[in-house]
C-alpha cells in the first residue's frame, strides 16, 4: 500500500487559526500486512512523525487545510521502537476490505462548506493503525473513572477491558479505584473480561469516582510506580483537563506512557464531538419523568407539573427530552433567560395554558434561572471539590413562585406536582445504542494508545471517530445555540414564548449569539 501523500494532496496550515500542526507521513515500511507475526522485533525505529506539508517549490499550499493533530510518544522519545498491529493476524478482521485506517485518513469538523470555502480543521481519524508501539506482553494499562455518573460508563470500561485483551492480546490491566485520588490513596484491581463481563448491565462505575484530589505529581509518580504505560481517563470537562496535566508531565519526564481520554457528562456539554455517550439514555429515561408528570397533571384541575431535568451550563438534556415527549408545554434552559412576571412572562403563558387546556406541564433544565433563584435566597458560593459551582433549587423555587402568584395574586387554585428524577436518569445503565456508542469509543481509545498516541480524546465528529487533542475540548463548552434551527423547532413545537425581548430583556447576550452564529 502505497501511503505518500501525492503532490495534489500536500496540505497547509491555515493562518486564522492559531498554533496549528500539520502532519505528515513518510512513506511506511512495506509488509506484507497480514503475513507477519505481531510480536516480532520492532519493525522500524519511529520515523512516524509528521513534518510540515510544502509543495515541490518550497512554498505552502494554502487551501485553507488543518490538521489538529495529536501527541505522538516518538515525539519526545524518538528512538521508540514499533511493531505489527496483532491485528492483521485475527481471524476477526480477516475479510475486512481495509484493516487499519490510513496514516492521511482525516476527518472534518465542518462538513457544511460552500464551494470556496477554506477546508478547515480536521482531526485525525480513530481506527487501529498498521504499526503498534506496544508489545502485547510489555503493555500495563490502568483505568479510571472520575466525576459524576453517566449511564454506559460500565460498558466503556468493558470495552476497554475486553479490547484491549482480544485484539491486542493484552492481560495486564489495572483498575484504579475512586477517581484520580486512586491513584495514590487507594489499591488496584485487576481487571480481566472474565472480571468485567457483566458490568454493563449495571448503572454506575464499577471502578467507583470521585470529584476533587486531582494531584499531577502524585497521579504521575504513581503511573511511574507501577510501571503503567497506559492510561484510560473516562470523565468529563475536568477529568480532560487532567488528563492533559498527566499528558504533560509524562511527557516531561520522558516515559513511554499514553494518555487517553473518553469524554463522560451526562449534560452532554462536550466541545467538538457529536454527542456524549449516555445522553440518549438520559434522554429516553427524561421521557418516564415526563410522562409522569402529564399523567399527574391532566387528572386535575389546573394541574402544573415541573420536572427537573440535570443541565449545568447546557440544556441539552431538557431541550431534547422536551422535543422528544410532544407532552411539555415549556422547556427553561441556562442558556436561555426567561422571566415571570409581565407580558410575555412566564406566569402570563401558565396561565393561558391553564385556560386552553387545564394542565401543563414545564421540563426545567437545573441550571436554568440560577440569577433569579440566588437573588431570591441570598446563597453562599458554594463549590464541589472539584471547583464546580453548587447549584440552587430552581425546581423547588419555581415551584414556589407559581404556587404563590396563583394563590396570591390570582386567587386561582392551582395543583402544582414537582417531580426531580435527576439522579435516577443518571444512574441507569445504558441503553442499545448507547451501548454500541460505548464499544467504539472504547475501542477508538485502545487502537489511539496501542498505536503510540497520547494526549488524545476521542469522539465522533460528524459521525466518524477521531483523535482530538484534549486542549480542543477542553478549551470551550457545548451549549445550546439559542441561535440555531433547533431552538427554534422546540419553540415552534411548545409554542412558548422566547422571553427574548431584544430591546428589553437581554440586548447583549442576544446580540453576542447572534454574532457567533
Ligand atoms: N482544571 C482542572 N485541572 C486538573 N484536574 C481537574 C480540573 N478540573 C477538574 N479536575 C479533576 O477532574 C476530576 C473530575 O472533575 P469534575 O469537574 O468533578 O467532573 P467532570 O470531569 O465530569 O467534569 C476531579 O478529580 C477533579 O479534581
Ligand atoms: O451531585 P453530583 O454528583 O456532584 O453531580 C451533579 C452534577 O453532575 C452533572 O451530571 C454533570 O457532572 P459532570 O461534570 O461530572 O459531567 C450535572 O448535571 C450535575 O449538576
Ligand atoms: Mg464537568
Amino acid at each position: 500500500m502505497d501511503l505518500s501523500l501525492s503532490s495534489s494532496s500536500l496540505i497547509p496550515i491555515s493562518t486564522p487559526f492559531k498554533s496549528r500542526t500539520f502532519t505528515h507521513y513518510p512513506n511506511p515500511p512495506s509488509f506484507n500486512s497480514k503475513s507477519r507475526n505481531f510480536q516480532s522485533k520492532p519493525l522500524i525505529s519511529h520515523q512516524n512523525r509528521p513534518f510540515r506539508a510544502q509543495s515541490s517549490n518550497g512554498t505552502t499550499p494554502n487551501d485553507g487545510f488543518v490538521l489538529e493533530d495529536v501527541p505522538h510518544l516518538t515525539d519526545f522519545l524518538p528512538a521508540l521502537p514499533s511493531y505489527p498491529n496483532p491485528l492483521q493476524s485475527s481471524k476477526a478482521y480477516a475479510i475486512v476490505r481495509e484493516t487499519f485506517v490510513r496514516p492521511e485518513d482525516v476527518v472534518a469538523q465542518k462538513i457544511v462548506v460552500q464551494r470556496d470555502s477554506p477546508r478547515g480543521i480536521h482531526f485525525r481519524r480513530a481506527g487501529p493503525q498498521e504499526k503498534v508501539y506496544f508489545k502485547s506482553d510489555e503493555a500495563r494499562a490502568c483505568i479510571v473513572t472520575c466525576g459524576g455518573l453517566c449511564p454506559g460508563i460500565n460498558t466503556v470500561i468493558r470495552e476497554i477491558v475486553c479490547g484491549l485483551n482480544s485484539m491486542y492480546g493484552v492481560e495486564d490491566i489495572l483498575g484504579i479505584q475512586g477517581g484520580y485520588r486512586g491513584f495514590y490513596s487507594k489499591n488496584t484491581i485487576k481487571l480481566t473480561p472474565k472480571v468485567v463481563n457483566d458490568i454493563h448491565k449495571r448503572g454506575g462505575t464499577f471502578l467507583r469516582t470521585s470529584r476533587g484530589g486531582h494531584d499531577t505529581s502524585k497521579i504521575v509518580d504513581n503511573i511511574q510506580d507501577r510501571g503503567i504505560n497506559q492510561v484510560y481517563i473516562i470523565g468529563g470537562d475536568g477529568t480532560q483537563k487532567g488528563a492533559a496535566l498527566i499528558s504533560k508531565e509524562v511527557e516531561k519526564r520522558g516515559l513511554q506512557v499514553s494518555v487517553a481520554g473518553i469524554p463522560k457528562t451526562i449534560d452532554n456539554d462536550i466541545a467538538v464531538i457529536d454527542k456524549s455517550f449516555g445522553f440518549d439514555t438520559a434522554v429516553e429515561e427524561a421521557q418516564r419523568a415526563i410522562n409522569a408528570a402529564h399523567v399527574e397533571v391532566e387528572s386535575v384541575e389546573n394541574g402544573v407539573g415541573i420536572v427537573k431535568l440535570m443541565g449545568r451550563y447546557s440544556g441539552f438534556i431538557a431541550m431534547y427530552a422536551t422535543l422528544a415527549s410532544r407532552d411539555v408545554d415549556c422547556c427553561l434552559i441556562p442558556e436561555s433567560p426567561f422571566y415571570l412576571e409581565g407580558r410575555g412572562g412566564l406566569f402570563e403563558f401558565v396561565e393561558e395554558r391553564l385556560k386552553e387546556n387545564g394542565h401543563m406541564v414545564i421540563v426545567l433544565a437545573e441550571g436554568a434561572g440560577q440569577d433569579y433563584v440566588s437573588q431570591d435566597s441570598h446563597p453562599v458560593d458554594e463549590k464541589d471539590a472539584s471547583g464546580n459551582r453548587l447549584l440552587l433549587d430552581v425546581g423547588l423555587w419555581l415551584s414556589h413562585k407559581i404556587k404563590e402568584h396563583f394563590t396570591d395574586v390570582k386567587k386561582m387554585a392551582i395543583n402544582m406536582k414537582y417531580i426531580d428524577p435527576t439522579y435516577m436518569i443518571r444512574a441507569i445503565p445504558s441503553n442499545a445504542s448507547d451501548n454500541v456508542y460505548c464499544t467504539l469509543l472504547a475501542h477508538s481509545a485502545v487502537h489511539g494508545a496501542m498505536a503510540g498516541y497520547t494526549g488524545f480524546t476521542v469522539g465522533p465528529v460528524n459521525s466518524r471517530h477521531a483523535y482530538i487533542p484534549i486542549s480542543h475540548v477542553t478549551e470551550t463548552q457545548n451549549t445550546v445555540k439559542l441561535t440555531d434551527r433547533m431552538w427554534a423547532r422546540l419553540l415552534a413545537s411548545t409554542n412558548q414564548p422566547s422571553f427574548l425581548n431584544r430591546d428589553e430583556v437581554i440586548p447583549e447576550k442576544v446580540d453576542q449569539e447572534l454574532s457567533k452564529a
